[in-house]
């Protein structure tokens, strides 16, 4: 792993009596795509507000390439490209003026045009802001957070209201991003774009981490433990037992007319030569996997009474 470019250590945050932010620690290394993920309400934007300097912390601390951002906030924005949610941009301002203008704060800005062709908005680029699509506008936000050329790029709930193509193609454009150096920070509450884009994230639930590492980590699909369903020929069902009795099964147990079997990475194959060895040949085979919104429900789920206590 590189060296962080952001640290943020023991954040705490509230807005009057609202704890928005209670303890909040993470470190992102140069050259990942790494997420902030949570439910609404879980602080995920304050978190990110206080790294652009836009707020103060009550407490902790947070740093961008070692650099405070309320100490020193003209050298972060030098550093630090930032699309927050819902930019908004005088309906007659055009796409390359609207770049043109965020340049010129910037001594050494990328080339509007090109970051145009980088974003697909080339050939937009006469267009007024209000005539853009929600996807165009989208990418001219991104455009607008990377046109100071930041080592770092903050986006905000990237996708929302993109229809599912546009979100696919704002993904494969965060990837490019990402390979042409900037270190990105992706605050979102969609589970499958952080499971496709993150090599790392965080879940925050009610100011707090709930859980870290990789999207696979966190799934447990990371090759330490396999699950697969079978079903066997009417009649054969073995009993657990001769499962169980096998050192790859952790659990075996029966789901409707299936068998569950959860063991270590090569458990599918010691099964399957165990019933060969019996002369079973199962009907069908299925592997299960947990997604990250699976990992995500379980990690964040509220019981009711605590809800209402909020
Ligand atoms: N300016 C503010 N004044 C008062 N309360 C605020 C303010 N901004 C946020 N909050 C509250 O702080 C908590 C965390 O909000 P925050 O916007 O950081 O969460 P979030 O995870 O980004 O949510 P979302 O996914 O809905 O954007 C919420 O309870 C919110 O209502």
């Amino acid at each position: 792993m590189g060296s962080p470019v952001i640290e943020v250590v023991h954040l705490a945050k509230s807005y009057g009596s609202t704890r928005a932010v209670a303890d909040v620690s993470l470190t992102v290394a140069e050259g990942e795509i790494f997420g902030i993920l949570g439910p609404n309400g879980a602080g995920k934007t304050t978190t990110v507000e206080c790294l652009s300097g836009l707020r103060s912390p009550d407490s902790g601390s947070v740093r961008v390439l070692g650099i405070d951002p309320l100490r020193d906030p003209a050298a972060v924005r030098q550093v630090l490209g930032v699309q927050l949610q819902e930019s908004r941009l005088p309906g007659k301002l055009r796409v390359l003026e609207a770049l043109r203008l965020y340049a010129a704060f910037y001594p050494e800005p990328a080339d509007p045009e090109e970051l145009l062709g980088l974003l697909g908005l080339t050939d937009r680029r006469d267009t007024s802001y209000r005539d853009l699509s929600g996807g165009q506008k989208q990418r001219l936000s991104i455009a607008l957070a990377l046109v100071g050329r930041p080592r770092v790029a903050i986006l905000d709930e990237l996708t929302t209201g993109l229809d599912p193509q546009a979100r696919r193609e704002t993904w494969g454009l965060i990837e490019r991003v990402r390979d042409s150096g900037v270190t990105v920070l992706l605050v979102t509450h969609f589970m499958d774009e952080a499971e496709r884009l993150c090599d790392r994230l965080v879940v925050i639930d009610r100011g707090q981490v709930v859980a870290q590492g990789s999207p696979a980590e966190l799934t447990g699909d990371d090759g330490e433990q396999r699950t697969f369903r079978m079903r066997l020929p009417a009649g054969s069902l073995p009993g657990t037992g001769l499962l169980t009795a096998l050192p790859e099964v952790t659990v075996a147990h029966e789901v409707d007319d299936l068998l569950e079997v959860t063991g270590t990475a090569t458990v599918l194959p010691a099964v399957i030569i165990a019933l060969h060895d019996r002369g079973i040949v199962p009907d069908e085979v299925r592997t299960v996997s947990r997604s990250l919104e699976d990992a995500f429900v379980a990690l964040v789920a509220r019981n009711p009474q605590e809800e209402t206590q909020r």
